[in-house]
This record gives C-alpha cells, sequence and structure tokens, in this order.
C-alpha cells in the first residue's frame, strides 16, 4: 500500500475522533504486514488526562488484535494544523516501544502537506525495552 492510501485512512480514522473537548480531531492509520490497516482516533475524556491520542490508539489496536511489537509497515497521522501534524511526547514514546526504529511515518494536515519521517527521527536518544536490565 502507498502512504498516499495511508493517509487517506487516516482522513477516515479523524472522523471518528471524540473530541468535545479540544475540538481538535486527529486520525492515524497503521498498516501491517499483511497489508492491513489499523484505525485510530483520538478519544477524549472528561478528566482530560485520560484521553488517548489517534496514533496510540491505532497501536494499541493493532496490539489487542494479536499483532507483535515491530511487526509494523507504516503509520500515517493527520490533524487539522498549519503544519503536518507533530505527535506528543508520549505517542513518540510508545512508538518506540512498538515499532521498528527505520519505520516511516507520514505526518500531514488537512491541506495536503506532508512530511516522512522515521521513529528514530521523532524521537532520538530513545529510553526503550533494551536499555532494562533482564531479571536474572
Ligand atoms: O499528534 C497528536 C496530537 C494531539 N492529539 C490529540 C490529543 C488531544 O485529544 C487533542 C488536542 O491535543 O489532540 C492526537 O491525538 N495526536
Ligand atoms: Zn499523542
Amino acid at each position: 500500500m502507498e502512504a498516499s492510501q495511508l493517509l487517506q485512512e487516516a482522513i477516515i480514522a479523524r472522523a471518528k475522533a471524540y473530541v468535545p473537548y479540544s475540538h481538535f480531531s486527529v486520525g492515524a492509520a497503521l498498516l501491517d504486514v499483511d497489508g492491513n490497516v489499523h484505525h485510530g482516533c483520538n478519544i477524549e475524556n472528561a478528566g482530560y488526562s485520560p484521553s488517548n491520542c489517534a496514533e496510540r490508539t491505532a497501536l494499541f489496536s493493532a496490539i489487542a488484535q494479536g499483532h507483535r511489537p515491530g511487526s509494523f509497515r507504516m503509520l500515517a497521522v493527520v490533524g487539522d494544523t498549519d503544519e503536518p501534524i507533530a505527535p506528543c511526547g508520549v505517542c513518540r514514546q510508545v512508538m518506540v516501544e512498538l515499532c521498528k526504529p527505520d519505520m516511516p511515518v507520514l505526518l500531514a494536515n488537512m491541506k495536503g502537506d506532508t512530511r516522512m519521517t522515521t521513529i528514530a527521527e521523532l524521537l532520538p536518544h530513545a529510553f526503550g525495552p533494551w536499555n532494562l536490565n533482564e531479571p536474572s
């Protein structure tokens, strides 16, 4: 699947956002090894901090469907921003946990501006599973 097709999926996912507080809808589409797409949208909460971003919704949904960390091919994220959207720090940390460092990430806005990047570029010098000592 082309990056542009995955972006179209992210735009469809964005329409499902539940954003009664920020009114800022974000969509994500995660491509797996089998060529299937997992949608994510942001889902907000009256308690504010329980809110979940589109990127994490897509990743957690795919993991819950049985897909393994490191098995994903590409992630597309879109929001109505001036520049291509910038994922938050929490999502970048989750991406590092669940995606390979060189996995392509397509960031976009609703005007059609795009930026192709990677997990490692989004969160350099990351703390990851490899930094933890295994229990003996
Ligand atoms: O990359 C981003 C940036 C923000 N949000 C959400 C979090 C919150 O619901 C709203 C405003 O920050 O947008 C995402 O889902 N993804
Ligand atoms: Zn986030």
